[in-house]
């Protein structure tokens, strides 16, 4: 017997997921490798019903790196579905530029133009490529499909899509194009399906992972966000700084004579939770610390989306639902409370029990707080079959 299946492979900065899916679209299994390319990374899989498969007898060094968690996955997907053959592979691709909105089937001439755009996005589109690489070795033949986190917000107003430089730089490419477009994705599309009402008005969705950011949208249309042209605008992260006034960057070229590498490694990989708290780039790491740096860090995470919040309400012209997904907005009811502290204002209030026991509402307010897992995978797969139908 065999199985055909669709599969996907989504690289975040901190994990990596894959998803297993029939072509009708339902789940066979999940892998999510969390705290990928640390000692302490740690491999689970799931299949469709959220039991853990068993895991293949491997030293842990098998999932510390995307291409060796690939393989491990794949041996334990193939043991559990005999037969298995892969029809498509669909990639998250943080970055499509200007051109790229649609899913698109890779070929080598599209890889190129990809890979131009490493250096907008160091931390992810490199992976993701060498992502692509590897299936096409491990699967040849098979179509390789891109969906870009870009792609939600290109719709969004001309105000949110520049910047206040001279026109070029917008004809050249250099403006606001916003990250996490999949998982907004995935969240509108769950409100049409069961908050219709909420659906059509004003909502902001904060998605909090190791990279974070937050969406405007009005009836399930982007108005704004917190990320630009990179993704380390915004809010602080795991370990990026989120905005940062560019007056300091001028200051610490000329003082510590940092280049464009030295700014990037800063900017990109010692700074935000990590930088900030000297303890970890971890949320959870933080929230079990007693250094009092950590709790620093997470009281400046905490302040920046309260103040994206109150910026991205004023651009809405008022909110009636804040939705929390990502590693962090799902999982820790602290960074809820402590976003929601105080904002009456703004129609929030939450209920401390169904919030600690991650309900999936948890205000008492007239504006709904909701908890919605985001799912990234569905949006890659059903994109992948999409294109599928075209070939
Ligand atoms: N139970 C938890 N409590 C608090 N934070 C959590 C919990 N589980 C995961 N997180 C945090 O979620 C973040 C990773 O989110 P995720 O969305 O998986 O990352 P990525 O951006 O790499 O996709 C980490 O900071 C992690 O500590
Ligand atoms: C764009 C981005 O920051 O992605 P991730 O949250 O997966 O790191
Ligand atoms: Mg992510």
């Amino acid at each position: 017997m065999t199985t055909r299946a669709i599969l996907t492979v989504n690289s975040g900065s901190s994990s990596l997921k894959l998803g297993l899916f029939t072509e009708e679209l339902e789940t066979l299994a999940m892998c999510h490798v969390d705290r990928i390319g640390r000692r302490e990374a740690a491999m689970k899989i799931r299949d469709a019903a959220g039991r853990n498969l068993p895991m293949p007898d491997h030293a842990p060094t098998a999932f510390r790196t995307n291409g060796a968690a690939l393989r491990t996955a794949l041996e334990v997907f193939q043991t559990d579905f005999p037969g298995l053959e892969v029809i498509a592979v669909g990639h998250r691709v943080v970055h499509g530029g200007v051109n790229h909105a649609e899913p698109l089937r890779l070929t080598e001439a599209t890889m190129k133009e990809l890979a131009r755009l490493a250096p907008f996005a160091p931390l992810h589109q490199p992976h993701n490529l060498a992502g692509v690489r590897a299936a096409v070795d491990t699967f040849p033949g098979v179509p390789n499909i891109a969906c870009f986190d870009t792609a939600f917000h290109r719709e969004h107003p001309f105000v949110n899509d520049t910047y206040a430089l001279p026109r070029r730089y917008y004809e050249k490419g250099v403006r606001r194009y916003g990250f996490h477009g999949l998982s907004y994705d995935y969240i509108t599309g769950e409100l049409a399906r069961t908050e219709p009402d909420l659906h059509e008005g004003r909502v902001v969705v904060a998605h909090l992972g190791s990279g974070a950011s937050m969406c405007g949208m009005k009836g399930g249309h982007p108005i704004d966000t917190t990320m630009g042209f990179s993704a380390l605008d915004g809010l602080p992260m795991g370990t990026r700084t989120g905005q940062i006034d560019p007056g300091v960057l001028l200051y610490l070229m000329d003082t510590d004579g940092l280049d464009s590498h030295g700014l990037s490694e800063l900017l990109y990989k010692e700074s935000g939770l990590q930088g900030l708290s000297g303890v970890s780039n971890d949320m959870r790491t933080l929230e079990s610390s007693d250094d009092p740096h950590a709790q620093e860090a997470i009281d400046y995470f905490c302040f920046r989306i309260r103040r994206e919040l109150g910026g991205i309400t004023a651009a809405l012209g008022g909110i009636d639902g804040l939705i929390f997904c990502g590693g962090i907005g799902e999982n820790s009811a602290n960074v809820r409370a402590q976003v929601c502290e105080g904002m009456e204002w703004l129609g929030i209030t939450l209920d401390a029990e169904k919030n600690v026991t991650h309900a999936r509402e948890i205000s008492t307010g007239k504006t709904r707080v909701l908890v919605i897992p985001t799912n990234e995978e569905i949006v890659i797969a059903r994109a992948a079959a999409q294109v599928l139908k075209t070939l």
